[in-house]
C-alpha cells in the first residue's frame, strides 16, 4: 500500500498507458527500450532473441506516463520455449494503448516482418512504425528504405536510431499523443516493475552472451540463489544453468578464465544497477532439456502468460 500512497494525482491533461514494442527479433527492441527510458532495463545482444520474459519500463515525463512492455522477437517457435515467448507476446498485443512495431533499416522487409505486421492488423490499439538502426544507411537511402517499410501497412512511420538516439524523441512524443489521459500508473520515479534480482540475473545471462558463440546463448538459464546484505557489501549467489556438460566446459573456459570475465564484467554492470560493491559468485549448473520442459521452465521463471 506504501508505493500508492505516494502516487501523486496526474495533473489535466496528464495522458497514460501500456506501450508494446514489437518486432522480429534482433531489430534493437531492447535497445530503443532502454533509449527509451534513458536506463539499462532491458539486456541487449547480438545473438537474436534475447529477450525472455516481459519486461516493463516506466518512463514519466511533465505531460505523460509510458509504460513500456518489452516483448521477445516473434518469430516461428523451433521448441517450447519459442512457443512461450511467442504467445506471450501475441498477448501482450491485446492489452495495450499502443503498439511500436520496430523494423531493421539496414535490411529491406522480409518474412519475419510480414508475420509481425500480419499480426498487427487485427489489433485494437493504434500502431508507430519505428524504422530503427538508421545510422547504418546513407541519408540518400533512407527516403527509399522508408517507403519499403510502408508497404507493410498504414501505419505512420519514424525513421530512428536506438544506438545515437537520432528520430527517437519524435517518435516518443508520436507515442504519447496516441495515449488516452489517464492517471500515475507509478510512482513517477519508479523505471521498472521488475525485481532487481531479475535484473541481476538478466545482467549476467547478458554478459555470458557476451563471452560466448552461437553454441551457448539458448541453451542458458540464470537464477540469483541468495543476495546476502552485509555492511559494505552485497553477497550475491547466482545459478548459470546450461543443457550440456560441453557447454558448462565452454562456460568455464580453460582454468576458470572465461567465468572469470563473465563475473567481473556481470559484477560492475550489477554494481551500477544497485550502486554498491558486490561480491558475485557463480556457479555453472548442466540441467539437460530444460527448454522443452514446461515444469523447468516454470521453475525457472519463464511463464506461461493468460491471455
Ligand atoms: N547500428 C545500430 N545498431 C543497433 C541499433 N539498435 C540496436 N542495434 C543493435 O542491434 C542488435 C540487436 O539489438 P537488441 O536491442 O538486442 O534487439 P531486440 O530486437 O531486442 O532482439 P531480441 O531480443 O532478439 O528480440 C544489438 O547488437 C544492438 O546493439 C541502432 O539503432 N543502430
Amino acid at each position: 500500500m506504501e508505493a500508492i500512497a505516494s502516487i501523486p494525482v496526474a495533473p489535466a491533461g496528464f495522458r497514460s498507458g501500456f506501450v508494446a514494442l514489437v518486432g522480429r527479433p534482433n531489430v534493437g527492441k531492447s535497445t530503443l527500450f532502454n533509449h527509451l527510458l534513458g536506463q539499462k532495463v532491458a539486456i541487449t545482444s547480438p545473438v537474436a532473441q534475447t529477450t525472455r520474459n516481459r519486461l516493463r519500463g516506466i518512463l514519466t515525463t511533465a505531460t505523460a506516463q509510458f509504460i513500456f512492455v518489452d516483448t521477445p522477437g516473434i518469430h516461428k517457435p523451433h521448441h517450447r520455449l519459442g512457443e512461450v515467448l511467442v504467445h506471450n507476446a501475441k498477448g501482450v498485443l491485446k492489452r495495450v494503448d499502443a503498439i511500436v512495431f520496430v523494423v531493421d533499416a539496414a535490411s529491406p522487409p522480409g518474412r519475419g516482418d510480414r508475420y509481425v505486421a500480419d499480426l498487427l492488423t487485427t489489433t485494437p490499439a493504434p500502431v508507430l512504425m519505428a524504422i530503427n538502426k538508421i545510422d547504418l544507411l546513407p541519408p540518400e537511402a533512407r527516403e527509399q528504405r522508408q517507403q519499403d517499410y510502408q508497404t507493410l501497412g498504414p501505419w505512420p512511420a519514424y525513421p530512428c536510431s536506438a544506438l545515437t538516439g537520432e528520430g527517437v524523441g519524435l517518435l516518443q512524443s508520436a507515442i504519447a499523443a496516441q495515449l488516452p489521459l489517464g492517471p500515475y500508473y507509478y510512482p513517477p520515479d519508479m523505471v521498472t516493475d521488475q525485481p532487481e534480482r531479475f535484473i541481476m540475473a538478466e545482467l549476467i545471462r547478458e554478459q555470458i552472451l557476451h563471452h560466448t558463440r552461437e553454441e551457448v546463448p539458448h541453451s542458458v538459464a540464470v537464477t540469483i540463489e541468495q543476495v546476502q546484505q552485509e555492511r559494505n557489501l552485497t553477497r550475491v549467489h547466482a545459478v548459470i544453468y546450461v543443457e550440456r556438460p560441453t557447454q558448462k566446459a565452454i562456460i568455464i573456459g580453460q582454468g576458470g578464465q572465461l567465468l572469470k570475465q563473465i563475473g567481473t564484467a556481470a559484477r560492475q554492470e550489477i554494481e551500477t544497477l544497485i550502486g554498491g560493491k558486490i561480491y558475485l559468485e557463480l556457479f555453472v549448473k548442466v540441467r539437460p532439456r530444460w527448454r522443452q520442459d514446461r515444469l523447468r521452465l516454470a521453475e525457472l521463471g519463464y511463464r506461461i502468460e493468460k491471455d
